[in-house]
């Protein structure tokens, strides 16, 4: 639109700010809030190479590590991936990030994005 110059990403950071915590808050359990530790998915360092989680996202947000909406996408896609990669269909951690990359697609699409755009805070 024409009041942002073109080097302006204030309404594209604006919507991410808008959509990660839409995401967070479908995540009853906390089980993407945080790194997931070795501790308690045995080997799961060596299984999953590029671990991602909400912290990690809105750290990245935070520092401008999103180029485009897309960026912001491929990690949330990475983090649901993961899960449903290491865990077995049988587990609630596999169902969870399922049901997050159901609901984060449907977010995504265009006709959500926009209206979105004029109900920014
Ligand atoms: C049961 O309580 C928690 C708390 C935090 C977690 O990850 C941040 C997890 C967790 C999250 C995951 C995922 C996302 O794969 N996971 C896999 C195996 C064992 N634990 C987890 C579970």
């Amino acid at each position: 639109n024409h009041d942002t110059p073109p080097g302006d990403r204030r309404p594209f950071l604006r919507l991410l700010d808008y959509i990660l915590p839409l995401l967070e808050k479908r995540d009853v359990n906390h089980f993407f809030a945080f790194p997931v530790s070795d501790k308690f998915a045995p080997g799961y360092s060596q299984i999953i190479k590029k671990p991602m989680d909400f912290s990690t996202m809105k750290a990245k947000l935070k520092r401008g590590e999103y180029g485009d909406i897309h960026a912001f996408q491929d990690d949330f896609e990475l983090m649901c991936t993961n899960a449903m990669t290491y865990n077995t269909q049988d587990t609630i951690y596999y169902k969870m990030a399922k049901k997050l990359l159901t609901i984060g697609k449907c977010l995504f699409t265009p006709d959500k994005l926009i209206p979105m755009r004029d109900q920014l805070p």
